[in-house]
């Protein structure tokens, strides 16, 4: 069988290319273009300024990628959404809407779970399925963005799976992500989340974006990052904080650390004055999340006023900090949940 060609994952000019292989001409790829990235159709018959005969052939040699909605939960305290998406092969992805005042945020998923262990994550326990294709990705937005009637102006790949472990797809998704001809989100609302896979964090600091870059950082020492994250056993902590450096130099993009505060575990003052030493003369900023306790594992949430005794240290020593509000907290919270408690039932 001949495959179908994703057409929701290709650039106007691969789009073209394909429209003049079928025997069209390359206006057409403009047309179909806009109807997939602004219009957001579910089908190629609504692509009604095609032929009928050129709507048939793309039947017949392309797939037109579309999520569909399994199931959504609606907090009562913030009004944050979270979506399962079934996709085509019967894989289930969640992904997240949060409201704020300056605008509406998705956090899509990058990977059918993922590979890389972290201790406390959900997405992880029934290790990588599959990567997620630029299409698949877009389409989280898209779903969400007409299912509310609502613009979506930022964009966080922080949902399940390791974003630069997929990493051609999710330049790609990048890049039509902001392109003029479609969506057009700014590269600046973009955020990118990594658990530090550095030759692919050096690589996209050489592709210069404007987007912002954040480090799962969760540890202030080698020991402690490996316990919890079995990434830093092949990567050393100066390695991955170099390429954070690495990465503002190009970029001249503010690193987000991402630190997890685990009860007992890394919240210790010890931790934080490390902290402190770790990204000092960094233009960073700290996000500190508390953990999210999940039930394959034993990991309990700092207290409340160990998580201010933490950030007071790290904010009497200049650094920029916040604690992330927990959206959503009446609904499944840390990313993973969802799917996996679908898929046990
Ligand atoms: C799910 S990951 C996806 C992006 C990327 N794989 C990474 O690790 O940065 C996004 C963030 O959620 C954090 N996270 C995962 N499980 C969590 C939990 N149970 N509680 C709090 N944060 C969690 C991760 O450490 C990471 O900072
Ligand atoms: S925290 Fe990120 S890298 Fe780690 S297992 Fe979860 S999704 Fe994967």
């Amino acid at each position: 069988m001949i495959e179908k060609v994703d057409v929701k994952s290709l650039n106007l000019k691969e789009l073209e290319e394909f429209l003049l292989s079928l025997g069209e001409k390359k206006f057409r790829a403009k047309q179909i273009y806009e109807w997939m990235h602004i219009h957001h159709v579910t089908s190629f018959d609504e692509m009604t300024n095609l032929s009928k005969n050129l709507r048939e052939t793309l039947k017949e040699k392309a797939d037109l990628i579309v999520l569909e909605e399994e199931l959504v939960q609606i907090s009562k305290i913030d009004g944050t959404r979270k979506y399962l998406f079934a996709l085509a092969d019967g894989n289930m992805i969640e992904s997240v809407l949060m409201k704020y005042k300056h605008g509406n945020s998705v956090c899509v998923s990058s990977q059918v779970g993922c590979r890389m262990g972290c201790r406390f994550c959900a997405s992880t326990l029934d290790g990588l399925v599959r990567n997620l294709t630029p299409s698949e990705i877009l389409e989280q937005i898209y779903r969400i963005q007409e299912s509310i009637g609502e613009r979506i102006s930022n964009v966080v790949v922080m949902g399940s799976g390791e974003p630069m472990d997929n990493y051609d797809n999710i330049v790609k998704f990048i890049e039509l992500l902001t392109d003029e001809h479609g969506l057009h989100i700014s590269q600046r609302n973009l955020t990118v989340s990594t658990c530090g896979l550095v030759p692919r964090m050096k690589q996209l600091a050489d592709l210069k974006l404007q987007i912002t870059l954040a480090l799962s950082l969760h540890a202030s020492s080698q020991e402690k990052r490996k316990e919890l994250m079995p990434v830093a056993n092949s990567y050393e902590l100066s390695e991955v904080l170099d390429a954070c450096r690495y990465y503002f130099d190009k970029t001249g993009r503010r690193i987000t650390f991402e630190y997890s505060l685990v009860g007992g575990v890394n919240d210790t003052d010890e931790d934080a004055e490390r902290l402190v030493k770790l990204v000092s003369g960094m233009n960073c900023h700290i996000n500190l999340i508390p953990v999210n306790p999940i039930k394959e594992r034993d990991y309990v949430q700092s207290d409340h006023e160990e998580i201010l005794k933490f950030k007071n240290k790290l904010e009497k020593n200049g650094i920029n900090v916040t604690i992330r509000r927990e959206m959503g907290r009446d609904i499944d919270g840390a990313c993973g949940q969802l799917r996996k408690k679908f898929l046990e039932r």
